[in-house]
């Protein structure tokens, strides 16, 4: 089985990725993961965010066996990561690693930002997660001040709206729910209540194939 989840920034994608891959016993990519590793490389050597060619080298050449989360979630990679993101040459890139990845025997779990709409259009399943921004930036800047980091609610709040406006409107695979998705709402809900949630649309989908043979 495919899932393919989406939303906006701190909507709790991966985290109910995670557990939903761990409780069907699937593999799980979180795709932002590749687009901050890409953001992060370009940086690391000293380069820009806008040579389109240099983006889209450095998208050919990741190994998702190498990317580190801890170093990737930082404040700071999010924003870059949605500059490059907005590169139709980057995100042609990353299509096939993606693909390879949910097609693999038994299925996977992915999210994102275009899982349902470009990279998997016959998921099996398609959540779109969202939550107000006011309580994603909560969420967020709970997870920054528990690492430690230095950065307050408001400048969190600015990061998300920058991202969800620049992830909108972008010309290639925007931030959409597909026409087949099923939407959460996970503003009012805890991380379990959410999960609760998600499995259920997941188990209905899985009745449907089920009794379709
Ligand atoms: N329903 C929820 N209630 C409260 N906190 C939540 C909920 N879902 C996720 N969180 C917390 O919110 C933060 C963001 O969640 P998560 O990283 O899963 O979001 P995301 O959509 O994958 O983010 P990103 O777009 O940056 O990849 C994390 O600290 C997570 O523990
Ligand atoms: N399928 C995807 C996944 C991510 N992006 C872009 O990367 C940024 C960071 O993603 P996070 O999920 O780690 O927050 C995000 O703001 C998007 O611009 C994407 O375009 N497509």
């Amino acid at each position: 089985m495919i899932v393919a989840i989406d939303g906006p920034a701190a909507s709790g994608k991966g985290t109910l990725g995670k557990r939903l891959a761990a409780h069907l016993r699937l593999a799980h990519l979180d795709t932002g993961l590749l687009y901050r590793a890409v953001a992060h490389r370009l940086l690391a050597a000293g380069g820009t965010l806008d040579d389109e060619a240099v983006a889209a080298e450095a998208a050919r050449n990741l190994d998702i066996r190498t990317l580190d989360p801890e170093a990737l979630r930082g404040p700071g990679m999010g924003e870059g990561a949605s500059v490059i993101a907005a590169l139709p040459a980057v995100r042609a890139a990353l299509v096939e690693l993606q693909r390879d990845f949910a097609n693999q025997p038994g299925g996977a779990v992915l999210d994102g930002r275009d899982i349902g709409t470009v990279i998997c259009p016959d998921a099996h399943v398609k959540v779109f997660v969202t939550a107000s921004a006011e309580e994603r930036a909560r969420r967020r800047h709970g997870e920054f001040l528990g690492r430690g980091e230095s950065v307050t609610y408001e400048e969190v709040l600015a990061d998300i709206r920058a991202r969800d406006a620049r992830d909108t409107a972008r010309a290639t695979a925007p931030l959409r729910p597909a026409e087949d998705a099923c939407l959460l709402d996970t503003t009012e809900l805890d991380i379990e209540a959410a999960f609760r949630a998600a499995l259920a649309i997941v188990e209905a989908a899985g009745q449907r194939l089920a009794s379709r043979g």
